[in-house]
């Protein structure tokens, strides 16, 4: 299980570049590294077994690599099979996205970032999401609360973004009367 770089690294604060079509095998493998330490994260016996924190997305940078990928794995709580949204985005483009602002109501984690950083984390509660899977496959997707939340996340990883810059440092928990809280 690859190591998780911590916040201080200056690998999070950079701009990942772009990735390359046919994938590298080395891509290849790294996309597949992404998804799977979701996978087991997400596994009870497994996240303990190898000691992992929990996460639906984890971003290249955020294992060394500044690269413009990163996975995303939604659980379904109703049916473990069909998660919510699952698969490793390569070069993603936010297309558009809502006026309209959504933020988890218990605030946001990081796997880089070991404190926890109190505050709403205030994203677009829609967009629609553009990127290329690790077949080439290009998608354009439109996502709405928690999906959109998470991509939203890792796509700032890719940019050097992290959640706790979007926290308002003079009033952490504010709200607009439009704004959507996801629980
Ligand atoms: C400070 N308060 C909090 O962290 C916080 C506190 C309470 C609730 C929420 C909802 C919070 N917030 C938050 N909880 C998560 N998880 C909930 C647990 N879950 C999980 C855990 C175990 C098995 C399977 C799974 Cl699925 C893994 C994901 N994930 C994110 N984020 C922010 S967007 C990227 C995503 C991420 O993967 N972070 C590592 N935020
Ligand atoms: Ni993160």
């Amino acid at each position: 299980m690859k190591d998780i770089v911590r916040d201080g690294n200056k690998v999070l604060r950079q701009q990942a570049k772009k990735v390359e079509f046919p994938l590298s095998d080395e891509n290849k493998k790294l996309a597949k590294d992404l998804m799977e330490y979701l996978t087991v994260s997400q596994d009870p016996k497994l996240c303990k077994k190898y000691n992992l924190r929990a996460g639906v997305g984890l971003a290249a940078p955020q294992v060394g690599q500044s690269k413009m990928m990163a996975s995303v794995l939604v659980p379904n709580d109703e049916d473990e099979s069909n998660p919510i949204f699952k698969d490793v985005i390569i070069n993603p483009v936010i297309l558009s996205n809502s006026v309209q602002r959504a933020a988890l109501t218990e605030g946001e984690g990081c796997l880089s970032v070991d404190k926890d950083i109190p505050g709403f984390v205030h994203r677009s509660a829609r967009i629609t999401l553009k990127y290329t899977d690790v077949n080439g496959k290009e998608h354009t997707v439109r996502l709405k609360n928690y999906p959109a939340i998470v991509c939203q996340h890792e796509i700032d990883h890719l940019h050097g973004t992290l959640f706790y810059d979007h926290i308002n440092p003079d009033d952490p928990f504010d709200k607009k009367d439009d704004d959507i809280f996801i629980d």
